[in-house]
């Protein structure tokens, strides 16, 4: 087996560790998705140039390389290269947790703060932690242990709660290990999760006014660290640049606005410009129903329609890097606010009452602009609640087109 660097690990598929490495133009980096049974054979005889290791490998790694001391501190490796001949292994986790916690302005001095977790990135996370001086530190964890607090009985007075555990990646991404409500004193919430950008955790701290981080800073600055020892190079002074590409590259670009706006329109527009992969909602529930849309509202109803259309949202904006037009009433429902935020940047496109489209749009078919008004009125916090930016639908698509990449760029920054 011949391998050249790359991340190590059970399932992958959510991981943009190549796009970062990949980035830096140093070398080659992929994905080695590795069963638990053939791990051994893989760590002995492939004769890769470096690694990094992933969930759930990062202990039982340790047994195969020449730890540093932060290996051994920590009891887990992510990082495995060669020098002088031996195969090594560090962590590297540490220093991106430590740039994620200073970049989030969270300071667990004095706090009690709540490990969700109990495996290596727990570990890591733990002992950085306790090194602020917080007021207490409690581990949650499936395992029974005197070291662990169960989540029947989890610390209801946890002033931060970070999340080490893998609970709302890709492509599990609406599920959510806590509900926040519980924990009043709660001031903010780190998820080590990257992929999708706002797990349902994250969204409902938000929500609920306290601070957040995702996993991204961190990813990002253990990546730079990694590639540091695999090739003797530094690229640390990459790490803030990097993050903002990433965060506008990954994430789908989903454009939401009244019914007739423009929304395919300029959603084609804005693929055809940046090469992304283009999806419309309203096109993917006439597939799946095998019916257009005024025959499934003439039979089934708008609930009926709305649920369709819920479950396609769930489904497309999971992914990442898409342009999804939207129907104008997806907004209307209050999980579709998550489901849209969760990896995306939402687009509002507004356009002249006057100049709308109606014909075949159930909801707005035979209305006035004035009518029109009316429902903009009605829906206006509904798009305002889940919007990024907003542009106006009155040049030709391709220029509308321009003036989005445009902000999006602006406001990335
Ligand atoms: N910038 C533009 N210049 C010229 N025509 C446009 C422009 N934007 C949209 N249109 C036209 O307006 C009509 C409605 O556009 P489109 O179907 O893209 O709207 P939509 O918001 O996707 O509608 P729906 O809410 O039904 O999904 C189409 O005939 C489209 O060609
Ligand atoms: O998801 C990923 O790509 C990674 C996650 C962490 O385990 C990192 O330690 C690893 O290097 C890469
Ligand atoms: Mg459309």
């Amino acid at each position: 087996m011949s391998f050249g660097f790359g991340l190590l690990g059970e399932k992958l598929s959510h991981s943009y560790s190549p796009m970062i490495h990949n980035a830096l133009g140093a070398y080659d980096y992929g994905l080695y998705e590795v069963t638990p049974e053939a791990l051994e054979d893989f760590m002995k005889n492939g004769t890769f140039s470096g690694l990094n290791v992933t969930s759930p490998y990062k202990k039982e790694v340790c047994k195969y390389v020449e730890l540093d001391p932060i290996a051994i501190k920590l009891g887990n490796v992510n990082t495995v290269y060669h020098k002088d001949g031996i195969l090594r292994g560090t962590n590297t986790d540490y220093f991106g947790f430590l740039y994620l916690l200073s970049l989030s302005g969270i300071n667990p001095e004095d706090k009690k703060v709540l490990i969700l977790g109990s495996g290596g990135a727990s570990d890591t996370v733990k002992s950085i932690i306790e090194a602020c001086k917080p007021k207490d530190v409690f581990v949650a964890s499936r395992k029974k242990s005197k070291e662990y607090v169960s989540y029947n009985n989890l610390p209801k007075d946890a002033q931060i709660i970070i999340n080490t555990t893998p609970v709302g990646t890709y492509p599990n991404s609406y599920d959510t290990i806590i509900d926040l409500k519980d924990f009043e004193k709660c001031e903010a919430v780190i998820d080590l999760v990257y992929n999708p950008f706002k797990t349902p955790l994250l969204l409902q701290a938000e929500k609920l006014g306290m601070k957040i981080s995702n996993g991204i800073p961190m990813l990002v600055a253990q990546a730079l660290r990694s590639a540091e020892f695999f090739t003797g190079m530094s690229f640390r002074r990459y790490t803030a640049d990097i993050i903002q590409e990433l965060e506008t590259y990954v994430k789908n670009i989903v454009i939401i606005g009244m019914p007739g706006s423009g929304k395919t329109t300029i959603g084609k527009a804005v693929a055809a410009a940046t090469g992304r992969t283009f999806i419309s909602t309203d096109e993917e529930i006439v597939k799946r129903a095998g019916r257009s849309i005024p025959e499934i509202f003439a039979s089934d109803g708008e609930e009926a329609f709305r649920s369709m259309e819920q479950a396609v949202l769930k489904d497309i904006c999971k992914e990442s890097g898409l342009v999804i037009a939207t129907g104008g009433g997806s907004v209307l429902r209050d999980e579709n606010k998550d489901i849209i935020r969760c990896n995306s940047i939402a687009v509002e496109i507004l356009r002249d009452y006057s100049l709308l489209s109606t014909e075949g749009r159930p909801l707005s078919e035979g209305k006035s602009a004035e009518d029109l008004e009316v429902m903009y009125a009605e829906r206006n916090c509904h798009y305002d609640a889940v919007k990024d930016i907003s542009v106006e639908n009155n040049l030709a698509p391709e220029e509308v087109a321009k003036l989005i990449i445009d902000k999006i760029r602006r406001n990335s920054k």
